[in-house]
């Protein structure tokens, strides 16, 4: 049912990870899922780069030594996070998103269907058993020194995935939909 995937799917993370590879036609099928996401004016701004094997060891080290040298309030617990989960997950894929060139619809609308893909990767991965969450780093806006982002492409974050030995906690929110839902 596609209501118990939509409750049923968790945010599993690097240190929940166990170590058996996700094969490429798992890989291809999340992707494929993210392809089908809703998009306004067709312009389907969703790109992504899947890093598995060295790339991953490239990103790990990217993300801490960058973080190292531009944050402020650097703390040695999230440096080595970054030196680290990379290396714990199966495979990562960096979700961007490129503009439209004519800027025929809002930013915000590409970042919208940008998530909507994601969230088709998310429930697809969940539905594989394969783990998965959303990583948003604080240096996200350096990824440009990491990839060869094109003209009007942004690096909106990583998608960590893994497979996973435990049974996934139940879900929790802070309120009900009633809560935030206004009928008028
Ligand atoms: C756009 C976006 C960015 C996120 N970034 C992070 C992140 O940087 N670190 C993190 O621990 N979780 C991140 N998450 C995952 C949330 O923490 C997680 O989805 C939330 O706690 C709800 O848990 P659930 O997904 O298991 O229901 C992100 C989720 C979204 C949608």
């Amino acid at each position: 049912m596609l209501s118990e995937i939509i409750k049923g799917r968790r945010a599993v993370f690097p240190v929940q990870y166990n170590q058996e590879p996700i094969t490429k036609i798992e890989i291809e099928t999340i992707l494929e899922a993210a392809n089908w996401a809703p998009t306004h004016r067709r312009t389907e701004p969703w790109r992504f780069k899947v890093l598995q094997d060295k790339s991953k060891i490239k990103l790990a080290t990217f993300l801490s030594e960058t973080y190292k040298i531009s944050v402020e309030n650097f703390k040695e617990t999230k440096y080595l996070k970054y030196q680290t989960n990379p290396l714990k997950a199966g495979c990562i894929i960096a979700i961007c998103m490129k503009r439209d060139p004519k800027e025929s619809i809002p930013e915000w609308e590409e970042i919208a269907a940008t998530a909507m893909a994601v969230q088709n990767m998310w429930l697809t991965a969940h539905n594989l058993n394969i783990g998965a969450y959303w990583s948003s780093p604080t240096i996200i806006d350096q990824m440009h020194l990491f990839f060869n982002l094109e003209e009007g492409e942004r690096c909106l974050g990583f998608f960590y995935m893994g497979k996973y030995d435990d049974d996934l906690p139940e879900g929790t929110r802070k309120s009900t939909i009633t809560d935030k839902t206004e009928w008028l």
